[in-house]
């Protein structure tokens, strides 16, 4: 099986050149995250970015209606967003939050599962992984303003940031809850989890396919801090104050020395892992399982 294309080769033949503003906001000059003025925004269709250089960070806006599903071409524009804050030195941190009313993500599109080939199978988790890795490695601080439900890769996502706000609207729940859908989170899914809340709660929340509400995701340690929906990103803005204020170079490496053992683990499989996967997706009791799951995503609507 032909393996996948290099993210940056996906890259290339998904993306537009960078835009400035698509949408609504398109050749306007908004205030920077911070509130300073005069610096443009700048994104790609599904990925809207709030730079405040003199503030050291921007606020990176997901947008991929109706639910920031992570489709390959939203995961590739993300991925392109990090990588050019991460290549600017006025940069040293993100805040990560969603465009999309209550919903922060539904997590890894089901439609990028569900009756494709094994090549295209294999492009998509490398693009998974890669996401994956690439926040969790960041040598930004990445700071989740999690304004909305979050499930399963959108938790992931979430989860690999260094701090997590979530808004305090008892609809707002999150977790990985894949064995809901019938498939399994994959290793790295629950290595992050497992080093967020812990072997024991992490355990229960996957076999169950537990969606914390926030109350409980802030108990369990999931999120870090849950504040009125208008406060969300007041308070990670807040928050990224005393992370800035550490030297960068020790607190990068203090990250790393954390991490980098879990992202090894991946690291050292990554091409058994896309093969796991596609094998795994491509069963017809997996897929039959995901056609089930959107049919009565599709239902309850009726
Ligand atoms: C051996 C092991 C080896 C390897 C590992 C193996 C397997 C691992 C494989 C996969 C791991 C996957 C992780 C995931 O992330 S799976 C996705 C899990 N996500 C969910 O369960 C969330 C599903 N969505 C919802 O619950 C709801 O949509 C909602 C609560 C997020 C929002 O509810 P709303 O009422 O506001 O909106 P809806 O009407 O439900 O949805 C609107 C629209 O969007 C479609 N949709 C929703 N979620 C997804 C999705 N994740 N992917 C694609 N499409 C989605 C939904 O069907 C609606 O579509 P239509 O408008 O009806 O067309």
């Amino acid at each position: 099986m032909a393996l996948a294309v290099g993210i940056r080769g996906l890259t290339r033949s998904l993306l537009r050149p960078w835009v400035r503003v698509p949408g609504p906001a398109r050749g306007r000059t908004e205030p920077a995250a911070g509130g300073g003025d005069g610096v443009r925004c700048f994104g790609s269709p599904r990925v809207l970015v709030e730079p405040d250089p003199a503030a050291g960070f921007a606020v990176m806006k997901m947008r991929n209606p109706p639910v920031n599903s992570l489709s390959l071409e939203f995961l590739t524009e993300l991925l392109i967003s990090l990588e050019k804050l991460e290549s600017d030195k006025a940069f040293h941190a993100i805040i990560l939050t969603s465009d999309c009313p209550g919903i922060f993500s539904a997590g890894l599109d089901l439609m990028e599962m569900c009756g494709r080939d094994p090549t295209h199978y294999a492009e998509y988790w490398k693009a998974v992984q890669e996401l994956w890795l690439r926040f969790y490695l960041s040598h930004l601080v990445v700071i989740s303003a999690i304004n909305g439900v979050n499930a399963a890769g959108g938790c992931l996502l979430a989860l690999s940031c260094d701090y997590r706000v979530l808004a305090d609207n008892p609809k707002y729940a999150m977790g990985l809850n894949e064995t809901l859908l019938g498939i399994i989170a994959p290793f790295w899914f629950k290595d992050t989890l497992v080093n967020t809340v812990g072997h024991r709660t992490a355990e229960r929340a996957l076999q169950l396919g537990l969606l914390f509400p926030p109350a409980e995701a802030l108990q369990v340690g999931m999120v870090d801090k849950v504040v009125p929906e208008d406060q969300v990103l007041s308070a990670a803005r807040s928050e990224l104050a005393q992370w800035l204020a550490i030297p960068g170079h020790a607190r990068q490496l203090t990250k790393s020395l954390m991490r980098k053992p879990t992202a090894d683990r991946l690291l050292k499989e990554r091409d058994a892992d896309i093969q796991n996967f596609v094998r795994f997706i491509s069963r017809d009791a997996i897929q039959k399982a995901l056609r089930v799951y959107l049919e009565k995503l599709k239902q309850k609507k009726t």
